[in-house]
């Protein structure tokens, strides 16, 4: 497959933002220097700045004068210390109808005829519109050709094509470079192990009835008929007892790949199913169904699995498509396939998860062609609805437009609070699986909030929240790090060691296997070190959360985004600003934000507080919860970390809990409980310390009432006292 986008960095994310060079020996000369721009020196830079036509005029091969082009609009703006403009659907229409290239308006794309195609005599009826340009990326794909690429690399192609006076340009010539060798065999091994799972897998048709049976029992589609197993192509892979779902392309009907559904019995008797998808899940883009779609047909019913695609079709004949990593993402890549339809209607599951999937997949998709289905106790994910004997075509029908208006009566209102009222657990978020005291306190992870963390200088904070993000990470919650303190190398070191439990310098032989694990999480990075401008980094989440369905991202530290402001305008007043600016961000993009912000300058040997925060009230007026890592003087312990919940506005709910640090694996966990001592030392000015308090608590437990409820983050500060304690040796019970 030809892909432009390697020319920019493969596996770069968020091209475009500070990449690496990518295998320059398979390019093209001129596409060799766009590689080196960061090298040119900046007084070369600024001597290319000019305009196109100045370079075309010194005749200069039109793509190195696209190249300096693009110099010149990078260039300029980092002389200006300006942040990149995002690109706009307006600047990309501009640019189309000053080239002469027609298109029109669809919901998420673009369409315009394919350059990489010779076009159809005018007049014929079978104009080609099989290009599609993301209105929101620039992001391009043909989808008879299968090209695709950035804005930027159509616009080089475009512009290559009109110099040469071409009615097409062949994607061979200009955008295509083989893949390296080693991508080749991955390839080709991934499409061996396609086929061998395929061609050894089974059709239902040719299983004996019992078997079928076994098989719909353990994979609770008994309603699922025979015939539907058989038109969506479903087949059984009996090594590892699973359902096989194939990915036919679009394009030829080949074979792409396959997703395998197993099921596995648990000791508790609880059957627990797993996916595994080849080639792997991040380059696995089946729309599944899609193949029984006709091009004319202009409504689909969007689900979370295939076999909810299934029940769908069957129960009600309309068209249905499953996405391939269910509520977890919708890829950009998918879009141009769901242009077609004119209404989509989103049953991604019966859960708050999908419901609020649904929400956010709408605004991609376009809300006015979209409505929704609110999950329910009638109104569950489409196989449980078959299973139910529910009437699937009423539940379509019910459903609600995703777009709504400004301003909206409780009358609209009164299903959504129905919907909060019965799913307390759900709306409480995701839960933490190594700290089982924040789920207790902030009850749960939940989308647009924004938390700010705190503690003192080198506390832990980085290493804390690494492992806390990364808590939630592996439970499927796509994540962005802006790490501009320390660089990305050292983060993800720390975080493999998280995940890893242990310390790999030492069990290098493992690094592999845990590598590739941790390949596989939703984990995205942003490439930025050192002062930044806001705007840019607000920009990079807004492009992640489109691209990547980014529903958590940490900026560590907010301090780095304060260097390049106007330093005559108050500091005070520019925090104030940038706190704002992800608190709107956080709202708006139904996007969890972590900021670290360090404290203002405070006496050793006191306990942080809200209001130590740097900056004004504003960080704590903003956040719906904050986080402060205490770190207490104690004589038998020193260093020892607690971790405090000085706000939550959720629920209310605040307290403290200890933390224990293990320096192999770079961990924390919360300590046993049990009975506690705490003893607070001080630390006086020649840096010797003194005992000063002894307490013995019984630490809180699981019968222990609620902790204290406090609604302002004022209260919290004035009993900010320890409440853990640990004994005589300095170890938590
Ligand atoms: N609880 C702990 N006890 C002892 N050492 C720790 C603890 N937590 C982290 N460390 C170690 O302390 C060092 C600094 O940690 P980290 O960078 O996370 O601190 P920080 O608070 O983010 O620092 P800064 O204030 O510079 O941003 C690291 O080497 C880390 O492994």
């Amino acid at each position: 497959m030809w892909r432009s986008r390697f020319l920019r960095g493969a596996g770069c994310l968020l091209q475009g933002t500070g990449c690496i060079p990518c295998k320059p020996s398979h390019l093209p000369p001129w596409r060799y220097l766009s590689f080196y721009q960061p090298c040119l020196s900046p007084v070369l830079q600024r001597s290319f700045r000019a305009p196109a036509w100045y370079c075309f005029e010194n005749r200069l091969r039109p793509a190195v004068a696209l190249y300096f082009c693009r110099t010149l609009r990078k260039d300029a703006k980092s002389i200006m210390d300006f942040p990149a403009q995002p690109l706009t659907v307006t600047d990309i229409k501009q640019y189309l109808r000053y080239k002469d290239i027609p298109f029109y308006d669809g919901y998420s794309c673009l369409h315009a005829p394919s350059i990489f195609m010779e076009p159809a005599p005018e007049g014929s009826g079978k104009e080609n519109y099989s290009l599609f340009i993301d209105k929101t990326t620039g992001q391009f794909q043909c989808k008879e050709t299968l090209v695709e690429g950035s804005w930027e690399d159509l616009q080089d192609c475009i512009e290559v094509m009109l110099n040469e006076n071409q009615t097409s340009i062949s994607p061979n010539v200009l955008l295509g470079f083989p893949e390296s060798m080693e991508e080749q065999e991955e390839r080709e091994m991934e499409m061996k192990e396609v086929q061998r799972i395929w061609s050894s897998s089974v059709p239902f048709s040719d299983l004996l009835d019992e078997e079928v049976q076994l098989i719909k029992t353990m994979f609770l589609i008994g309603k699922l008929t025979n015939a539907t197993l058989k038109k969506f192509g479903v087949r059984f892979f009996k090594p590892t007892k699973s359902l096989v779902f194939p990915w036919f392309s679009g394009h030829d009907s080949g074979l792409r790949g396959v997703k395998l559904l197993s099921a596995a019995a648990k000791g508790d008797g609880q059957v627990v199913y797993t996916e595994a998808t080849v080639p792997k899940i991040s380059s696995y883009h089946n729309l599944f169904g899609l193949p029984l779609i006709g091009r004319k047909v202009g409504e689909v019913v969007l689900t979370g699995r295939e076999i909810d695609s299934m029940a769908v079709s069957q129960a009600t004949g309309l068209p249905s498509l499953a996405l391939p990593r269910g509520v977890s993402c919708l890829p950009p890549i998918l879009l141009p396939y769901l242009e077609q339809f004119k209404k989509v209607t989103l049953w991604l599951g019966g859960d708050m998860r999908s419901w609020e999937a649904s929400k956010i997949f709408s605004r991609k998709l376009g809300l006015k062609r979209c409505s929704l289905i609110r999950p329910g106790d009638f109104q569950p994910c489409p196989s449980e609805a078959l299973a139910q004997g529910r009437n699937l075509a009423r539940i379509v029908k019910a459903s609600i437009p995703a777009a709504h208006t400004s301003i909206v009566s409780f009358k609209q209102l009164r299903e959504d609070v129905y919907g909060e009222l019965a799913n307390v657990e759900q709306v409480a978020g995701i839960q933490w699986s190594r700290f089982p005291e924040l789920n207790r306190i902030l009850k749960g992870h939940r989308k647009g909030e924004l938390t700010v963390f705190t503690g003192p200088t080198g506390s832990g904070k980085t290493t804390f929240i690494s492992e806390f993000a990364l808590d939630l990470c592996m439970q499927g919650v796509n994540t962005l790090w802006g790490s501009f303190e320390i660089n990305n190398v050292r983060l993800a070191k720390i975080m493999l060691t998280q995940f890893a439990k242990q310390r790999l310098e030492e069990n290098l032989d493992q690094y592999d296997m845990w590598a590739d694990k941790f390949e596989d999480l939703p984990l995205y990075f942003m490439t930025f070190h050192g002062q930044q401008n806001i705007k840019t980094v607000l920009d990079t989440m807004q492009h992640a959360v489109y691209l990547y369905d980014i529903s958590h991202v940490i900026i560590d530290n907010l301090q780095f985004m304060m260097g390049q402001e106007n330093l005559s305008v108050d500091k005070f007043a520019v925090q104030d600003h940038i706190i704002g600016a992800f608190r709107k961000f956080a709202t708006n993009s139904c996007c969890h934000v972590t900021l670290i912000i360090h404290p203002r300058k405070e006496e050793d040997d006191k306990e942080l507080q809200t209001a130590s925060i740097f900056g004004t009230a504003k960080a704590s007026q903003e956040a719906d919860n904050v986080l402060i890592l205490q770190e207490k003087k104690l004589v038998t312990c020193p260093g020892r970390r607690s971790l405090q919940v000085a706000k939550n506005r959720f629920d209310g709910d605040v307290g403290i809990f200890p933390l224990e640090f293990n320096k192999a694996s770079l961990t924390f966990s919360t300590p046993v409980k049990g009975k506690q001592k705490l003893r607070k030392v001080k630390v006086d000015k020649n840096n010797s310390t003194e005992e000063i308090e002894e307490t013995e608590l019984k630490e809180k437990s699981e019968k222990a009432p609620k902790p204290a409820k406090a609604k302002t983050s004022k209260t919290v500060q004035g009993s900010a006292a320890l409440k853990n304690t640990t004994d005589g040796e300095g170890n938590y019970q």
